[in-house]
């Protein structure tokens, strides 16, 4: 297989998903009346989290949802966030909620999630959906929105069932490494979390048909820890000096040596386009769903 073809083209997959929320928002609005809603906070300033709540806002009106954002001034107190997210709970026209992460360091991240409504917290990142996920019961849960566009990638080149193949998931976050192992699991693959106290994790890595790097440490992952043939989805996004672009200048880089794994890999997500895009993606389909389930209507398959 040539390089080109190895590559899984995250950014093309995600316009098919915000394609169809799009046509799907369409006939809900038709049928119910009914706008999908999403409202984004985001407190502070920091440069990367203002990017991706933008995309969020822009991609929400691409699909014809209502979107607002609260953007508030880093020294926000906690009580105010809290107060902020109580607001977006009761109001009826909104049916997602996303507060941007990381916080500043003065609030608590897991008190304000934790006051999320569950049944409107399209990250899936409240103990409510995080038991359901952990628990197969994905009929009312949300899935936070990285791991279940990872699912959609690795479906797109692997079909649905993983039946016997052997995934590895570098990182043990609650928002990536915690949930994706659990869709894995549910895809029938055989799962092992690895994490910074791994004995011998390039040995582990080489066992796995799936590597899942989620460790936010650029080019951790080597090529000659990749199986020959495996699949291997890049979650990291790592801003790194490049100074071969001119002095001063950056570039984005995943926690996998892309060139390195390209050899062995059978399939590969490059960064930036790779899972990213897919984030934002899931986030219009996890709102649409939510509307769907207010509606009283079976929302779409993703
Ligand atoms: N409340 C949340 N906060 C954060 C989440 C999240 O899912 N919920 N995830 C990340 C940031 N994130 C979305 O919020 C996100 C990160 C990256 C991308 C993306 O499209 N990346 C591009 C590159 C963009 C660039 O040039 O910088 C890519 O990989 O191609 C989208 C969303 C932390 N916070």
């Amino acid at each position: 297989m040539n390089d080109e073809n190895k590559r899984i083209d995250g950014k093309a997959v995600a316009e098919t998903v915000v394609q169809k929320v799009k046509g799907e928002t369409e006939k809900l609005v038709a049928q119910s009346g009914i706008v999908p809603g999403l409202a984004v906070i985001i407190v502070g300033e920091d440069p990367a989290s203002q990017v991706y709540v933008a995309s969020k806002g822009k991609k929400a009106k691409e699909c014809g949802f209502h979107s607002i954002q609260h953007t508030l001034p880093a020294d926000t107190s906690e009580a105010d966030v809290l107060a902020h997210v109580q607001a977006l709970n009761d109001d009826p026209a909104i049916h997602g909620i996303l507060v941007q992460l990381p916080l500043p360091k003065h609030i608590d991240e897991n008190k304000v999630i934790q006051t999320i409504a569950p049944q409107k917290d399209v990250d899936g990142f409240h103990y409510m959906n995080v038991g359901k996920l952990g628990t197969g019961d994905l009929s009312s849960a949300f899935v936070p929105c990285t791991p279940a566009g990872s699912m959609i990638l690795l479906r797109s080149v692997l079909g649905d069932d993983l039946s016997g193949l052997n995934a590895v998931v570098v990182g043990r976050s609650n928002i990536v490494g915690k949930p994706m192992a659990n869709l894995l699991l549910g895809a029938n693959a055989t799962v092992t979390i690895a994490h910074s106290r791994t004995k011998d994790l390039p040995d582990l890595v080489r066992s796995a048909d799936i590597v899942v790097a989620a460790v936010g440490r650029a080019e951790m992952v080597k090529g000659d820890w990749i199986k020959p043939g495996a699949t291997v989805i890049d979650v990291g996004i790592n801003r790194i000096d490049a100074p071969e672009r001119g002095e001063g200048k950056t570039r984005l880089t995943g926690d996998v040596d892309y060139e390195g794994a390209l050899e062995n890999a059978a399939h590969i997500t490059p960064v930036p386009g790779g899972v990213g895009p897919m984030t934002i993606a899931l986030l219009m389909a996890n709102t649409l769903t939510s509307a769907y389930r207010h509606a009283e209507l079976n929302p779409p398959a993703f």
